[in-house]
């Protein structure tokens, strides 16, 4: 990136309970949006889009700051309990982006786990700021699923996760073709709760009845 003449921001902030430094080229985004407005045949100097390059500009540094940020470090604070059993939460809020079209999904994600031999836990709210690491970055539903469940997997080693996400994509809804209320639901299971289906069963039955 030609750094000499961007005037390249430094934004920062906090997601997903983790500090993010992300050097964001807000004036390149101001340019390409204004671009797109000349585009599609408006005026970006009338008076309400004037700003609004800018405006988009700081909007996408937070769609995407989930880009910044190593998802591994929400999961840093771990606890020792001894439980066994489920711990599920539900209905976390997801907002996303879909990467075909740059346009919102949004929906819920439930998210279960058995903790492993070790009895590590995490805080329930690291399952929340999870979501949203990976929800802040150009997406497709299946990966987020996907993502989450792999790293619940590999840093509080449980015996099983179950990931199940349910999420309208206004891809289909506002344009194409142009279906709104459609829900999409992927899963992702790992572990004992992909292998015993006693397990799965019980947490899908959870999960399912909201
Ligand atoms: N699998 C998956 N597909 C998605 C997701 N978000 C959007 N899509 C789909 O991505 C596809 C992109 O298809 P293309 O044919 O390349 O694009 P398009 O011509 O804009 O497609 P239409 O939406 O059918 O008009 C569409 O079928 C979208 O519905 C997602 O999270 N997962
Ligand atoms: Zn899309």
């Amino acid at each position: 990136m030609e750094l000499d003449h961007v005037a390249a921001r430094l934004v920062s902030g906090k997601l997903g309970g983790v500090e993010v430094e992300r050097n964001v080229d807000l004036k390149r985004i101001e340019a390409a949006v204004r671009e797109i407005l000349l585009a599609v045949g408006e005026d970006p100097d009338r008076d309400g889009l004037r700003k609004t390059p800018a405006r988009v500009a700081r909007a996408y540094a937070e769609l995407f700051a989930g880009l910044r940020v190593d998802p591994a470090q929400v999961l840093s604070t771990t606890f020792e309990a001894d439980h066994e059993e489920l711990v599920l939460v539900r209905d976390i809020e997801v907002m996303s982006m879909c990467e075909h079209h740059l346009l919102p999904f949004h929906g819920v994600a439930h998210i279960g786990y058995i903790p492993g031999h070790d009895g590590r836990i995490t805080g329930l709210s690291k399952l929340a700021r999870l979501v949203e690491v990976y929800a802040r970055r150009p997406q497709v539903q299946e990966r987020l699923n996907s993502q989450i469940a792999d790293l619940l997997m590999a840093e509080l080693a449980p015996r099983g996760v179950i990931v199940v996400i349910e999420c309208e994509h206004m891809c289909m809804s506002m344009r194409g073709i142009q279906k709104g209320g459609s829900r999409t639901i992927t899963s992702a299971v790992r572990g004992l709760l992909r292998d015993d289906a006693k397990s799965r069963a019980e947490a899908m039955s959870l999960i399912l009845r909201g």
